[in-house]
This record gives C-alpha cells, structure tokens and sequence, in this order.
C-alpha cells in the first residue's frame, strides 16, 4: 500500500510534566480536507505548531509521502505551507508582495533579499491571487485590505509555495461568520477542484463548518484523538461528547 500524503503517527509533545499531545495518529489523503476540532486546551494549536515544524514532537512523527517532516530541508519543508488565525502578512507590502513571499526558498536566496523575483515568478504569484478573487488588489497594501481579503492573500501566499499539504491553524477564527464561511470555501475548493491533489489539514471552533466543508473530522481532547470520522458521520451527539464532560473511548 502506497504511503498516505501525510501521515501523524504516534505523536506526542509535553511542557515540562502536563502531555499537551499523547499517542496522536491519523491520516490525511491527496485531495482531502481534515478539520482537527476539540475544547479549549485540547491541543490542537500545539499539535499544529508541531506539524509545521515551529516546534519538536517529543516523540512519534509527522510524515510527509512517507518521510520524516523533521528531516525536511530546502524545497521539501515548502511542500508544507502554513495559514495562520493573524494572517501574518507583511501589513507594509502589497499583496502581490506578500504573495511573492511563498516563493522565498524557490528563488536564489539573494534574489528574495533583494525581491528580484523572475517573471515566473510574478506570473505564479498573480495566478494565486487570482485563484483566491484578488487580482484586482494586487498592489494593494496588506493593511489597506479587510481581515477577510488578508487572509486570501495569505491562502495566495501558501498557493504560491506550490505545497502539497496546507496546514491551517484556526483560519476562521479572526472573521465574522459569513467572510469566514467563503475562506472555508474557499480552502475547501482548492482541496477538492483538482489542482495537484493537495490536503488541508485545519483547526477550527466551528464544528457546522467542518461539517460543511471538511471530509473527515478528528477530535482531540486532553491531547488524545478521541474522534476520526467521516464529517458526513459526525453526529450532533458525538460532537456533544467531544466539547462536554462525557468520556469518549480513543478512536481505533
Ligand atoms: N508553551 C507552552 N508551555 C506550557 N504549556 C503549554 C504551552 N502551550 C500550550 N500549553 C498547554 O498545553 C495544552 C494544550 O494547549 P493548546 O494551546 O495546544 O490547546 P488548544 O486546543 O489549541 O486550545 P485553544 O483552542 O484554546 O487554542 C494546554 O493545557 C496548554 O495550557
């Protein structure tokens, strides 16, 4: 059986004496988007941090197409891009700028210093603005956009890396309901529309938009997976389980 796109087997990660992370697996398929839900504290942005390599597992390991992401250098660390809940824009650059950003560790690096970047480089970058409906805003400054429009541009900025895994940490967090439902769309449409086969893997407080627009959910509570289904089969009551006081068993 050939390896999943991504892969989180056993991982584990403590501060000092609490297990912030205990024993996490699950798997991620080419195409898929998987919504990582769970309480407060349930580790989820430590999990997250540890996926995109801001932070050492204590043990276990995060595969990408079967290898160690920990040993990742150069070109292979940009096959995992990131989304953060601030966006983390450059707010002085243009979006065109910032998109340009994704490209740093593609180009010589002293062409990003100087951001000479090819025509290549720039077409890529346009393209990916245009993909996320922000063409138009292309010389715009980041700060002058709207938190929802940042966080296009910041999608933009990970397409323009040409990942094969976007990791999403609470991407939604930061917006109003409705601008935060069309992002979900929209990381959702770049999931399923055919574009090279890449994954999603994204945290959320939101447990009817991972319904909507993820295709498995997993569940993580005090640091354990206590939930992988199917959104489809992800039951009111199950989801009561994973926010309420009721044991739930460690998924198989
Ligand atoms: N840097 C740290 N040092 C010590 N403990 C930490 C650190 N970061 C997180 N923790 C603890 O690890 C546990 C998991 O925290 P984490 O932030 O990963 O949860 P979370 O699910 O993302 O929560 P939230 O939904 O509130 O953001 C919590 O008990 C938290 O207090």
């Amino acid at each position: 059986m050939s390896a999943p796109l991504f892969e989180v087997r056993a991982a584990r990660k403590t501060y000092g004496q609490l297990v912030a992370l205990d024993d996490a697996s699950f798997r991620v398929a080419r195409g898929q988007m998987l919504a990582v839900l769970g309480p407060s504290g349930a580790g989820k942005s430590t999990l997250f941090r540890c996926l995109a390599g801001l932070a050492p597992l204590d043990g276990g390991a995060a595969l990408l197409h079967g290898g160690d992401v920990a040993h990742l250098r150069g070109r292979q660390r940009r096959k995992i891009a990131v989304v953060f809940q601030q966006f983390n824009l450059v707010n002085r650059l243009s979006a065109l700028d910032n998109v340009l950003a994704g490209r740093l560790g593609h180009v010589p690096a002293w062409r990003g210093w100087l951001r000479r970047f090819g025509a290549e480089d720039i077409r890529l970058a346009l393209e990916c603005l245009d993909r996320v409906g922000l063409l138009a805003h292309a010389d715009q400054r980041a700060d002058a956009l709207s938190g929802g429009q940042q966080q296009r541009v910041a999608i933009a900025r990970a397409l323009a890396q040409q990942p094969d895994l976007i990791i999403a940490d609470e991407p939604v967090a930061s917006l109003d309901p409705h601008t935060g439902a069309g992002v979900m769309a929209l990381l959702s449409s770049i999931c399923h529309d055919g574009e090279g086969g890449i994954a999603v893997i994204c945290s959320l407080h939101q447990p009817e938009l991972a319904r909507r627009y993820a295709d498995r959910v997993v569940g993580l509570r005090q640091g354990r997976i206590v939930l992988d289904v199917a959104a489809a089969d992800c039951a009111d009551a199950t989801l009561e389980q994973l926010y309420g006081a009721a044991p739930l068993a460690p998924a198989a």
